[in-house]
């Protein structure tokens, strides 16, 4: 599913419109009709009452053939006009000619002191608010400047139209004054700023409803940005052959752990074999080896030297690199007491998929320079704060532009890119999106991240087309937080090793 920005929305609609042929006024009408089929099973008929706010531009205009077929349908409806009625232009304005030859009424906000207007919002249940949509410039103005804030105060539940209003629709970080909707119900794409945050918590639950726009202007005009859905997930993991053996799954090597840290390789080996991993090795300094090996024992090890508790060389021969793994995960609980030189090795001798996490990432800063000309594929999994270490950004202006940040360290160094955060974002070399639905605050706490390097590991190993393999692996890692947390458990006790426990059932869902 395309994600876009309200730019790239209003070039897909011109497109429908001027290449294809298709009516503004149809779309309007579908994008009406499509969003009362979605809300309806929320209103009920004998003791609701609905406020629709229709602004001055085209969301207005939906806002106009949502409260027809919402009284047509036998509900009770107060439309509300906030604009004078002149300045209600083009399609908006045909759509409200329409409703008002229908016989219905129009409350014109003009014409009420605003003490009214609020206390006749009060008497209604629900509140539709198509003030503002796509099409909105910088700061807001009045009346929706003081409109927007009172609304929010009457503790309503407020459905949105396309977005909330006041929102922008592209990778905003500040956001002045919006509608915090309960539901949105967004048109034919989600816009980009429901994945961005705090614009996303403006948004409650968002839906996404087809208005019946052809995939070829979609596509035409925005095919880099998309969200990963259920049925991604399910069109692309991987099925196992009955005549399947355990080296048709890969060969997998971790290396991870230190002395002080012995909890992250288990959980990145157990998670690597629960997501179906033939074989898994794990490389841990010597002085690890005896707590670590007494926790797992679907793996063999292999020994490395330490330093500082801390692996100083992995010792892998050429022939090791070059026959014995299909992938490698490198970082969880490495330490960064040593020089890491051993990750330059693996960097320049091993020709195929290398996952770098955690302190892993912390070396690779002084090695980034060899990624652009390495022979396999390599993909990094940072969370905001080892982002902002790499691109030696702070993780203020990293949160604030997940996006943009992550496509051009992707490209520039020719990586898939998993930044990690409340939707998680895969970036592949070529630039191209794929947003993370699943997890919760759950997910937030040590250990997490070295669950889903195990995942994403095992996975890698699997498909051949890597970003399905990256993108389902953190799907899957949200998708056991979501479980855990709808089946009794608090996002504060959820632990690393949990998501884990619950993969079998989290795989048994697909
Ligand atoms: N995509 C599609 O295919 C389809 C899209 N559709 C719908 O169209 C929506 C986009 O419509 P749109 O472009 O008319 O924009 P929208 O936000 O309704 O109004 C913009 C007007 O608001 C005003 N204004 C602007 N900034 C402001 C501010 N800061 N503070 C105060 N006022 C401000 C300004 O008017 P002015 O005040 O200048 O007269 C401006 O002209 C989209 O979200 C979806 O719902 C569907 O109908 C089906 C097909
Ligand atoms: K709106």
């Amino acid at each position: 599913m395309n994600v876009v920005t309200g730019e790239e929305m209003h070039q897909i609609d011109r497109y429908a419109i001027e290449e294809i042929g298709l009516k503004e006024e149809l779309l309007m009408e579908n994008a009406g009709l499509a969003f009362v089929n979605c809300i309806l099973p929320l209103l009920e008929k004998k003791t609701d009452r609905v406020a629709v706010l229709i602004g001055v531009g085209n969301n207005g205009g939906d806002g106009f053939v949502i409260s027809r077929s919402l009284l047509e349908k036998g509900y009770q409806v107060d439309v509300w006009l906030i604009p004078p009625l002149e300045k209600v232009k083009g399609t908006a304005k045909y759509h409200m000619e329409v409703f008002a030859k229908c016989g219905y009424q129009i409350l014109n906000f003009e014409n009420f002191t605003y003490e009214h207007f609020l206390e006749k919002l009060t008497s209604c249940t629900y509140l539709i608010d198509a003030l503002l949509g796509t099409g909105i410039r910088g700061s807001l103005r009045s009346p929706y400047k003081e409109i927007i804030p009172a609304v929010n105060k009457l503790d309503r539940t407020v459905i949105s139209v396309d977005l909330p209003s006041g929102l922008p629709s592209s990778e905003v970080c500040e956001v002045e004054e919006a509608i915090k909707a309960t539901y949105t119900v967004t048109l034919q794409c989600p816009k980009l700023s429901a994945f961005t945050y705090p614009a996303r918590e403006y948004y409650g639950e968002l839906s996404v409803v087809d208005i019946g726009i052809p995939r070829l202007a979609i596509n035409e005009i925005s095919n880099e940005r998309f969200l990963w859905t259920e049925k991604d997930v399910k069109r692309t993991l991987p099925v196992r052959k009955p005549s399947s053996h355990k080296g048709s799954h890969g060969k997998a090597l971790i290396i991870a752990g230190s002395k002080t840290m012995t909890g992250a390789p288990v959980l990145t080996t157990k998670a690597c074999h629960r997501l179906g991993a033939g074989l898994v090795t794990l490389a841990i300094p010597d002085v690890a080896h005896e707590v670590v090996a007494s926790q797992i024992i679907e793996a063999t090890f292999h020994l490395c030297s330490s330093k500082n508790g801390e692996i100083n060389d992995t010792h892998l021969s050429d022939k090791q690199l070059k026959d014995r793994y299909d992938a490698i995960a490198v970082g969880p609980g490495i330490g960064r007491n040593n020089t890491g030189s051993f990750l330059k090795t693996l960097l320049t001798d091993f020709q195929k998929p290398i996952i770098i996490d955690a302190d892993g990432l912390y070396y690779l800063k002084r090695y980034i320079s060899t990624l652009r000309t390495r022979g396999g594929a390599t993909i990094l999994t940072p969370h905001s704060g080892e982002f902002a270490f790499l691109i030696n950004e702070s993780i203020k202006t990293v949160e604030e532009n997940r996006f943009s940040l992550s496509k051009q360290f992707a490209m520039q160094h020719g990586v898939y890119l998993l930044l990690k955060g409340p939707n998680t974002i895969v970036t592949t070399p070529t630039g191209n999106q794929f947003i993370n639905p699943t997890g919760n605050s759950a997910l937030a706490k040590g250990g997490s991240g070295d669950v889903l390097t195990g995942m994403v590991l095992a996975l890698v190993m699997q498909q051949q087309d890597l970003q399905p393999a990256i993108s389902n692996a953190a799907f899957l890692h949200g998708k056991a937080a979501d479980i855990l947390t709808s089946h009794g458990f608090s996002p504060l006790s959820v632990l690393a090793s949990d998501l884990v426990e619950i993969m079998p059932q989290v795989l048994d869902r697909f």
